[in-house]
C-alpha cells in the first residue's frame, strides 16, 4: 500500500495534523495537501519544506491529483463540503485507500454514500493540539474498514496525540469535550486576561499572565496520573484567596454553565448531521 498521505482541504485542522505528522517523523515528500487559493498553497509549501501543496485556483483537479495513488486520504473541509469532495475524488481513489474524515457531524453512512462501494472509511474527531503532538483523536471505523486498515490509521494518527476508539454514537459527545475543548481553554485564557485588566494590570502583562498560567497548568495536567481536582486543591489554601475565587465560580454556577455549553455543542453536531441529510 502507498505511503502517500493526501490532506484534502488543508485549513486549521488538517494543517495541525499535517504539522504533527511531520514533527513525528513522516517524510514530507509523502505528503500532499490541497487548498483553494494559490497564496495558501505557497504558505504551506514554505512552512513545511518538501510537501506538495496544490491550489484549486491553479489546478482545478487538485483534489483528484492528490487522491490518486494515495494510501490515506484525509478530508478536512467544512462539513457541508465533505460529500461533494468525496464524490469529486471517487474516480481517482485506489480501492484500498483509507478515507479519513475529520469533519464534525458528517456520519459514516453519509461518507460511505458519497464514496465508491467498498471504500474503507474512518470517521475521526481530532483537535488542534495535534499540531504539537498533544492532540486527542477519536476513530470510528466504517463498514468496509478492515482491522488492519483501522490499525494503520491509528498508527498514523498516534503521531499527533492520543488515539481513542469509540462507537460512532459517541462522536458528538466527544467532540463537545475534546474537539471544541481547546477553544474553551483559550476562552478561559481570554477571560482571565480581561479580568486582569479589570483589576488594573496593563493589557500586555495581563495577557502574558493568562497565557503562561493556562499553558503551565496544561503541562501539569499532562503529567502521568495527573488529577485535575488534586492539582486544584494543591493551589487552594484553606480560607485563602483561591478558595474565595472557586466558591464564587461555584455560586455563579460555572460547572453548570460549562455542561450547558458542551451540551449545546453536541446538540449542534446532531442538528448539522440532520441538515446534511
Ligand atoms: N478547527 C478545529 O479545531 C476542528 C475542526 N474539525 C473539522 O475540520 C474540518 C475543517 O475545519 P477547519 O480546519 O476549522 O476549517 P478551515 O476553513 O480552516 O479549513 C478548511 C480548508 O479547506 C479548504 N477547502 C474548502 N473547500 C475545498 C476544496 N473543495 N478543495 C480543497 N480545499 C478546500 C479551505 O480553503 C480551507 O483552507 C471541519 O469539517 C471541522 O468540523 C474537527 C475537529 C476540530
Ligand atoms: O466548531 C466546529 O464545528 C469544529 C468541530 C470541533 C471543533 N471545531
Amino acid at each position: 500500500m502507498s505511503n502517500r498521505i493526501a490532506f484534502l482541504g488543508c485549513g486549521s485542522m488538517n494543517e495541525a495534523i499535517l504539522g504533527g505528522l511531520l514533527e513525528g517523523g513522516t517524510n514530507p515528500t509523502e505528503v500532499v495537501a490541497t487548498v483553494r487559493r494559490a497564496e495558501r498553497a505557497a504558505e504551506l509549501a514554505e512552512r513545511y519544506a518538501g510537501i506538495m501543496a496544490i491550489a484549486g485556483s491553479e489546478e482545478p483537479d487538485n483534489n483528484k491529483q492528490a487522491a490518486k495513488g494515495a494510501g490515506v486520504v484525509i478530508l478536512g473541509v467544512k462539513p457541508v463540503g465533505i460529500a461533494e469532495l468525496a464524490r469529486e475524488i471517487s474516480g481517482s481513489l485506489s480501492p484500498d485507500a483509507i478515507v479519513i474524515s475529520v469533519a464534525a457531524a458528517v456520519s459514516i453512512a453519509q461518507l460511505e454514500a458519497a464514496l465508491p462501494p467498498g471504500q474503507p472509511v474512518i470517521r475521526t474527531m481530532p483537535n488542534t493540539p495535534a499540531k504539537l503532538g498533544r492532540g486527542v483523536v477519536s476513530v470510528s471505523a466504517g463498514t468496509n474498514c478492515s482491522p488492519e486498515q483501522l490499525q494503520r490509521a491509528k498508527d498514523i494518527l498516534g503521531a499527533v496525540g492520543t488515539v481513542v476508539e469509540i462507537p460512532e454514537e459517541q462522536v458528538d459527545a466527544l467532540g463537545a469535550i475534546s474537539g471544541s475543548g481547546p477553544a474553551y481553554a483559550f476562552y478561559l485564557a481570554e477571560a482571565m486576561a480581561a479580568a486582569g485588566v479589570e483589576l488594573g494590570l496593563d493589557e500586555e502583562l495581563a495577557l502574558l499572565l493568562a497565557r503562561e498560567t493556562v499553558a503551565g497548568a496544561g503541562l501539569m495536567l499532562a503529567e502521568p496520573g495527573a488529577e485535575p481536582s488534586a492539582l486544584r486543591k494543591a493551589v487552594t489554601s484553606p480560607n485563602g484567596t483561591t478558595e474565595r475565587a472557586i466558591a464564587t465560580f461555584d455560586d455563579r454556577g460555572m460547572p453548570a454553565i460549562i455542561a450547558a455549553g458542551a451540551r449545546a455543542a453536541a446538540d449542534r453536531a446532531a442538528e448539522i448531521t440532520k441538515q446534511l441529510g
